[in-house]
């Protein structure tokens, strides 16, 4: 009985998926993890933290509708995020900068079990040149930025992730984006001047902070209710 799409059947084109549904699509596929052999709409929305609704709509682009009464595969609908997700695509990543926030990343395991291997490893640091850094899937040598075209060749990488000071960020863009590199990770803070087919995602973690700083502050500090409100105080100057 097929609760899903038939996972041998190719991936939806990236196009066919709006970039709502592409956004939601990791939070279903971690939460799925978290059931057994099927699972019903209305849990699996409510573990991934949106509304039954948007799931089934979010599934069916995927062409995955369930099934009634019964629900979803799991392994089957896993498969399907995955797919559309790209996550069965050999995904290797190049990291640049392996200071406190780069060796974080280095060890965490939670990278492969999603279709990203991390397979070159860059700094500047003569210190660290040429040792071998531990990282959750093993020992792997450092290079110095400046081999980073050649490296990324031999590598076959196919997303750099920029780890490194904010003022090298665009350099290591720049030479990410010369050796071919269309998809870039960075956590420094700052605009990145690139191309329109190269594809940055940022994470400036000060940024989140500030937004939470802002909703902590609305919180605490509710609107004064001797504040005219706009529609009063257009009927006061009016
Ligand atoms: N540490 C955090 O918690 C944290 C959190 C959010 C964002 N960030 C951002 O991440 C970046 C790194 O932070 P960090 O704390 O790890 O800094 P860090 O100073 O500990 O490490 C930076 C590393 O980058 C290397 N580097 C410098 N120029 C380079 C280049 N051209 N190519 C490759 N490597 C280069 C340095 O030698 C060093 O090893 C910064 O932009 C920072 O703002 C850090």
């Amino acid at each position: 009985m097929s609760l899903a799409a038939d996972p041998s059947s190719p991936a939806q084109p990236p196009a066919a998926v709006p970039a709502a549904t592409a956004a939601r699509l990791p939070h279903y596929l971690r939460a799925l993890s978290d059931f057994g052999a099927t699972v019903n709409s209305q849990d699996l929305a409510t573990a991934a933290g949106v509304d039954a609704a948007t799931l089934r709509r979010d599934l069916s682009r995927l062409g995955s509708y369930g099934i009634r009464g019964v629900g979803y595969d799991t392994a089957v609908l896993s498969a399907e995020i995955s797919r559309a997700l790209g996550a069965e695509l050999d995904h290797r990543v190049a990291l640049f900068g392996l200071g406190n926030l780069g060796r974080a990343l280095a060890g965490y395991a939670g990278f492969a079990g999603r279709g990203f291997a991390l397979v070159a490893l860059f700094d500047v640091d003569p210190t660290v040149i040429g040792a071998a850094l531990p990282t959750a899937a093993g020992p792997l040598q450092v290079h110095h930025t400046r081999d980073a075209a050649t490296v990324i060749a031999a590598e076959r990488v196919t997303i750099g992730m920029i780890a490194a000071p904010d003022g090298d960020a665009q350099s290591i863009a720049d030479l990410l984006i010369s050796a071919g590199i269309k998809s870039v990770l960075s956590f420094t803070s700052g605009r990145l001047d690139v191309p329109a087919d190269v594809h940055v995602r940022q994470i400036d973690v000060g940024l989140e902070m500030q937004m939470l700083a802002f909703h902590q502050a609305h919180l605490l500090t509710p609107a004064d209710p001797a504040e005219p409100t706009p529609q009063q105080q257009q009927r006061r100057s009016g």
